[in-house]
């Protein structure tokens, strides 16, 4: 049997690994991938955003695959070797804030399963407007950077030529090892993107753990902090919401709190549209686009996630009740 081969995507909170993702499946029509997506919070909403197609798509969340969950990783990849699934191609896309080596780990040191997976490479994604603040101050992301065998600078329009010149001189200093490329909206055009074989070289990448070491002597970074600064707060509701009063709290939330808030998505309910609400927000303003329609079958749920720095859950739990929709003189 032929390993098959592996790639992981990393890259900070939003930095557009679902979009690469989504890009990659449509690049690869005649690929059938098995796809596994790892969401730091309780409900996984990647998997929602991922453009349905026949692909087998696991959900591993609750955790952070390179930590508390790295046994359910185990798990799962002991089943897809069943023979049960069919697939050419395995994609594991990791939360914004895992550390890549403890998951490249897993496929560099376990027997059986590097008989059945060949790890290709780590591809990183890189929001090239909030890159450098996002290096600075988070550790798991230069970690990222560092452990990257390809990366994606993304976003590229949003920045003018002289900040995109500095982001890719920082990055490369961080890790000269790297091929790189400039994107809009993660449309890679190497043509080997998932060919990049970046484990059969005679190079020096097999530096598992090495990652937080030199990280912190370059950025001089203090201890692992094991995300305890950085939650997740997941929401589910049954009701619907009112379409005028939610863009006016989160526009408001975010104008005002908005350093505290790395990354929102959700999928919203509202109340007399027949399609899917989709909020996304990277450190920002939020943008609402419009998704899927809801099936008759289906329950019309909201699935809200927030990351951030210490962000509390009742504060935030009452700003959302806040928006459900009112019949009118109720
Ligand atoms: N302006 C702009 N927005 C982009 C680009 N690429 C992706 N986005 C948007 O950025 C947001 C985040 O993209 P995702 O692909 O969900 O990012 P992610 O890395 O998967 O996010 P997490 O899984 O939460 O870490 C979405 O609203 C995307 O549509 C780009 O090149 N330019």
């Amino acid at each position: 049997m032929n390993a098959v081969p592996v790639t992981i995507l990393t890259g900070f909170l939003g930095a557009g690994k679902t979009t690469f993702l989504n890009y990659l499946i449509k690049k690869h029509p005649n690929t059938k991938f098995a796809i596994i997506e790892n969401e730091f919070g309780e409900i996984n909403i990647d998997s929602e955003l991922v453009v349905k197609t026949d692909e087998n798509i696991f959900e591993l969340s609750n955790g952070c695959i390179c930590c508390s969950i790295n046994g359910d990783l185990f798990n799962l990849l002991n089943k897809l070797v069943t023979g049960r699934y069919k697939y050419d191609h395995l994609i594991i896309e990791t939360t914004g804030i895992a550390d890549p080596s403890a998951v490249a780990g897993t496929f560099l040191t376990d027997y059986n399963i590097q008989t059945a997976f060949k790890l290709d490479g780590t591809i990183c994604l890189i929001d090239a407007e909030n890159v450098l603040e996002v290096i600075a101050n988070e550790e798991e992301a230069a970690k990222q950077v560092l452990f990257a065998d390809y990366i994606i600078f993304n976003k590229c329009a949003d920045v003018d030529q002289a900040t995109l010149n500095k982001v890719a001189e920082t990055i490369s200093k961080i890790n000269p090892l790297a091929e790189s490329e400039f994107t809009n909206y993660a449309e890679s055009k190497k043509a080997e993107i998932l060919s990049l074989k970046a484990y059969d070289k005679e190079k020096p990448r097999l530096q598992l753990g090495l990652g937080a070491k030199s990280a912190q002597n370059i950025f001089g970074i203090g201890q692992e902090q094991s995300f305890h600064n950085i939650v997740s707060q997941s929401f589910v509701f049954d009701q619907s919401f009112d379409l005028l009063k939610l863009r006016h709290y989160f526009t408001v939330m975010l104008a005002i709190q908005g350093a505290w808030f790395y990354r929102i998505k959700g999928i919203i309910n509202v109340e007399g549209i027949s399609r899917r609400l989709i909020i996304q927000s990277v450190k920002g303003a939020p943008v609402f686009t419009e998704g899927a329609a809801w099936r008759d079958d289906e329950t019309r749920q909201t699935k809200l996630v927030f990351i951030g720095k210490e962000l509390k859950r009742d504060i935030l739990e009452r700003g959302i009740k806040q928006c459900f929709y009112k019949p009118a003189n109720l």
